[in-house]
């Protein structure tokens, strides 16, 4: 038992976090020991089980990201780019593994989460979905398949509390759609029409975000042309499966050397 691996979950009152900690309590492989919230939330000091409506198990919700991390082998962490951006420099410190699913990190966060990888074996994905994972894939052969002639459209939808868009995922995409094309994303995104935009710009890349309710997640690509469409599309209708690869992701990272590394690593993925 003792031979698990510790994994700590931050964000616990979070929609994600509150998915992490069940699914690590409930896994065989690993165990939960320790959840932080940030000072100030309602949640310190509770035991976890009791704050989430369930019984208690033993686990304690803290504040102390430095005292939790240091007794950890990994962190699950779905939280907000400023908080990432420090767990990712402890993470260094312990020498442990941090998964990162926070999304609408700037250039400066993710320059800062490079160098902790440095010391730290850092996984970060915008989706750590199987089904998401195996679509950025597609969409990059599909890209290369297809020439400009096919307009290209990201089409994300998630709840009414995002915060940040595009969604990590629909950015996944649009990059593995512009790798498979053979051009650069940043010049290439199309991320806001409004107004008279003009006509569409010949092998640009566009992105739609939906919000509204409780959707979890749904991403389309479109590759349109005259007279059809194809349309790659996936639809996530439970967080467990962001959780579940999260855990996969903690537990492969196990041993494996400090650096930067992604779910189409954890999953076998990556083409050479
Ligand atoms: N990569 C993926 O597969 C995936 C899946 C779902 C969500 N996400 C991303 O995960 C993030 C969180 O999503 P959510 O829906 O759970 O959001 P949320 O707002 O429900 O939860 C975020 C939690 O983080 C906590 N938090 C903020 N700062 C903290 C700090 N310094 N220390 C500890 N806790 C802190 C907040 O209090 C909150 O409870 C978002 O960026 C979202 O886009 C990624
Ligand atoms: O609920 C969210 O927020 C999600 N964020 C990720 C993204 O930005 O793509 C993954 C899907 C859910």
């Amino acid at each position: 038992m003792t031979d698990l691996p510790g994994i700590v979950v931050t964000g616990a009152s979070g929609r994600m976090g509150r998915m992490l900690t069940e699914i690590v309590t409930a896994s065989e492989r690993a165990r939960l020991v320790g959840v932080l919230e940030r000072p100030g939330h309602a949640w310190i000091g509770q035991d976890v089980g009791e704050a989430m409506g369930g019984a208690p198990i033993g686990v304690i919700v803290s504040d102390d990201p430095l005292e939790q991390i240091s007794q950890a082998q990994a962190i699950l962490d779905f939280t907000a780019p400023a908080a990432t951006v420090e767990f990712a420099a402890l993470a260094a410190q312990a020498r442990c593994v941090h998964v990162i699913g926070t999304t609408g990190l700037s250039e400066e966060d993710l320059s800062k989460i490079n160098a902790a990888g440095r010391h730290a074996t850092i996984i970060r994905a915008g989706n750590m979905s199987l089904g998401v994972n195996l679509l950025v894939q597609l969409t990059k052969k599909v890209a290369e398949a297809l020439d400009e002639d096919y307009d290209i459209e990201v089409i994300e939808a998630h709840h009414n509390q995002k915060v940040d868009a595009p969604s990590g995922t629909a950015l996944m995409l649009g990059q593995a759609a512009a790798d498979g094309r053979g051009v650069s994303l940043e010049q290439n995104a199309d991320r806001g029409r409004d107004g008279i935009t003009g006509a569409r710009t010949r092998g640009h890349i566009g992105f739609t975000a939906i919000r509204g309710g409780d959707i979890v997640g749904e991403h389309d690509v479109m590759f349109a042309t005259a007279g059809e469409r194809i349309v790659l599309s996936h639809i996530a209708s439970d967080r467990a499966v962001f959780a579940r690869g999260a855990l996969k992701a903690a537990l492969w990272g196990q041993g494996r050397k400090p650096g930067e590394y992604d779910m189409l690593d954890v999953l076998g993925l990556k083409e050479n």
